[in-house]
């Protein structure tokens, strides 16, 4: 049908097949009433399938397909509990629709008791009713507009920025026409309430109602035929929409009223007809398509849809029109990320090879960093506040150490002073800490006493306190200390009370084990020096004979080998049997004459030196060692040893020479005398200081 130009029309919307049942009952609605006005609608082809759009045909006038215009933002759509008018922003396409004088929107959810005609005499650009829940503002549901470019590109940029206090068209629209609005009387725009004066009001005003609004998510056609809600008035309005409905729907077994009936609650059961998924966008049509395309692509879907799941809300696959915090999401729809985009690539079908370029570009030059010849003069600018207000730095770092440095008093700096009066700068010395590494510091500190050192009642009362302690102790008075400070005017007697002195051998503990220590000369001792008692079971240095000792340990040992050569020992193996026996064995070839340039024969059955044997070696070690050069008679028995009998026969000793050690070296000099019997000792402590020094 051709649009005249400046034509008046009534309009209303239509985003999904859902709505269908409300967007028929309404055309019929009003043309009952016999309004004389074209019908539009507009739609959004890539969300209505074209048997819905086939329907619509039945009816309106005009099918107007419309871009969708989405909500990006749509958190204030769950507000008010209705995700599924994530696109009801399409509704601002009105103002597109220049080829209409005037519109009379409605929406899809109203039913006219009677055709408003006189809406399109308002001279008012825009005109809507109040809105039952906030009457400041106007409801949406019914318009009176004036097509405009300037309205149009106004409201869609607040919808792309999605500007709307509820997320849908009310709450752009107030936001635009806030102040502009021609209030349109309520019974234009009647919605169902159970405020406290509805029912009051209702009955007054009931004969002038004209528009009946189903607002809410609950359609008469989703709450189905049977829903009552015992409210009087509601049902009374619901009524009314059924009637219409049951007017040109009900009871007529035609191709029309089993797609109606897919969409109304309980209408698909009377006629044994499957309440459906609507059909998916990309199935639906785009209005470019020829009617004969269209119709056929309706008759396949309609095939399509009938072995679908039941099908009963708002739902939409069109973006998200469920709210997920609340609900799971509905059966049969899209996967979450189905509004991905995508990109889809085809593999290139050239079979020709490779060839690379002649040359590639060069790369540019001059890209390399050159490093500063000097180091930058210029201090860092400081960025934070504290680096202006910092401290001066106190850390001390050691400059190279000098090439001679001699230790002096005043290059002795205590630590403290150091770190006070110091700076960075690297001449300073008194920054090096340098100890005095004199030979003679140690007699330079003992030669240091203390202030009371000199003070006469002091040392009486030192005195007294240790002679006191020392009677209680030792039982000898404390004399025995020897002045430790050289020159120092003090009592000889007095045991100092610096803390450097070390116990005499006096005031130290004796071992009990060891002989009574020899005393030393007294005369350097003071008149209270006393001989020590002593102890009771050690002999008395004077006692204590090391030779007798010897031969005494040595019988020891000899009658220990004795009872041990009585019985096997060291695991079984007897010793003194002949087991210990070397057999003789035959040089090999040649060398039958030789021998070793140490070898004593022994006898000539035994090569090798006899062992000793406790039964017949009985020369005791001690004896042997002592008489070991008896041939020359250099070595005397002690007369203990004389004094001592031996219990064994004494016989004849090996005659192993000794190791020559003692002989002249290769270093001997004729007619020069050296010690033959007497062992080196080893140098003495005092010998030992003087060859380290
Ligand atoms: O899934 C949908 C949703 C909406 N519509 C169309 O958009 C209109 C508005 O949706 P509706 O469910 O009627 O909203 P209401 O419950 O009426 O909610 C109020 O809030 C809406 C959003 O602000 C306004 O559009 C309404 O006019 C206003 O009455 C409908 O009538 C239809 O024409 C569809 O075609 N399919
Ligand atoms: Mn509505």
């Amino acid at each position: 049908m051709a649009i005249t130009k400046g034509e008046d029309v009534y309009a209303s919307l239509l985003l999904n097949d859902a709505y269908l049942p409300g967007a028929l009952v309404l055309a019929h609605s009003l043309r009952d009433s016999g309004t004389n006005k074209k019908l539009a609608i507009l739609i959004t082809p890539e969300t209505v399938s074209n048997e819905v759009v086939e329907q619509l045909h039945t009816v309106y006038d005009y099918i107007i397909p419309v871009e969708t215009i989405q909500n990006e933002r749509p958190a204030n759509l769950f507000l008010m509990n209705r995700p599924d008018l994530h696109s009801a922003f399409t509704k601002i396409n009105l103002w597109k629709q220049t080829q209409f004088r005037k519109i009379v929107y409605i929406d899809a959810d109203i039913v006219a008791y009677r055709a408003p005609d006189e809406l399109f005499d308002l001279p008012h650009a825009f005109s809507a009713a109040p809105d039952i829940g906030w009457p400041d503002l106007f409801n949406t549901g019914v318009m009176v507009l004036a097509p405009n470019m300037g309205d149009y590109y106004a409201l869609l940029a607040m919808a792309e920025r999605g500007i709307s206090f509820d997320g849908a068209d009310q709450g752009l629209l107030n936001m635009h026409f806030r102040n502009t609005y021609n209030r349109l009387s309520f019974t234009y725009n009647v919605t169902p309430s159970a405020h406290y004066q509805y029912i009051p009001a209702y009955k007054h005003f009931q004969s002038s109602i004209n528009l009946v609004h189903f607002i809410g998510s609950e359609k008469p056609w989703v709450q189905g035929r049977t829903q009552t809600t015992g409210s009087g008035t509601y049902d009374e309005m619901i009524g009314r929409w059924w009637a219409v409905y049951d007017r040109h729907y009900r009871n007529n077994s035609n191709k029309t009223t089993d797609v109606v009936g897919k969409f109304v609650k309980g209408e698909q059961q009377q006629r044994n007809v499957s309440f459906q998924i609507p059909p998916s966008q990309s199935q639906s049509q785009s209005q470019s398509q020829s009617q004969s395309q269209s119709q056929s692509q309706s008759q396949s879907q309609s095939q399509n849809t009938q072995n679908q799941n039941t099908y009963y809300s708002t739902y939409t696959s069109h973006g998200q029109s469920w709210d997920a915090a609340r609900s799971s999401p509905p059966t049969g729809s899209k996967p979450e990320a189905a509004n991905f985009p995508n990109s889809h690539y085809k593999m290139s079908s050239n079979t020709q090879q490779f060839v690379p370029p002649a040359r590639y570009p060069s790369p540019p030059k001059d890209m390399w960093y050159k490093v500063p010849e000097a180091a930058p003069t210029q201090k860092t600018a400081p960025i934070f506040p504290w680096e202006k207000q910092a401290p001066a730095p106190t850390r001390v770092f050691a400059e190279p150490p000098p090439e001679q440095r001699k230790p002096s008093v005043a290059s002795t700096v205590t630590p403290a002073s150091v770190t006070a009066s110091s700076t960075i700068e690297p001449k300073s010395e008194a920054v090096t800490p340098t100890t005095p590494a004199s030979a003679n510091a140690w007699t330079s500190f003992t030669s240091r006493g203390n202030a009371w050192d000199d003070v006469p009642e002091i040392n009486r009362y030192v005195d007294a306190l240790q002679k006191h302690r020392r009677s209680g102790r030792k039982g000898s008075a404390a004399a025995t200390s020897r002045p430790t400070s050289p020159g120092r005017a003090q009592s000889r007697s007095r045991r100092s009370s610096k803390v450097t002195d070390f116990p005499t051998e006096d005031d130290r503990p004796s071992l009990p084990v060891t002989p009574a220590p020899i005393q030393g000369p007294r005369s350097s001792r003071g008149e209270n020096a006393r001989q020590f008692p002593a102890a009771a079971g050690v002999p008395a240095q004077s006692e204590w004979d090391p030779a007798a000792q010897l031969e005494k340990l040595a019988i020891h040992q000899q009658e220990t080998l004795q009872k041990l050569g009585e019985r096997p020992a060291f695991g079984g193996f007897a010793i003194g049997t002949a087991g210990k026996e070397i057999p003789a064995r035959a040089l090999p070839f040649g060398y039958e004459d030789a021998r070793s340039p140490t070898h004593v024969a022994q006898s000539p059955s035994v090569l090798s030196p006899k062992p000793l044997r406790a039964s017949t070696t009985g020369t005791n070690s001690v004896r042997r060692i002592l008489t070991i050069d008896e041939e020359g008679g250099n070595v005397p028995l002690t007369t203990t040893e004389k004094k001592t009998p031996s219990p064994l026969p004494t016989q004849p000793s090996i005659a192993i020479a000794p190791p020559s050690y003692q002989g002249p070296g290769a270093a001997f000099e004729k007619g020069e005398d050296f010690p033959t019997h007497e062992t080196p000792a080893l140098p003495t402590e005092e010998e030992r200081d003087v060859l380290e020094t």
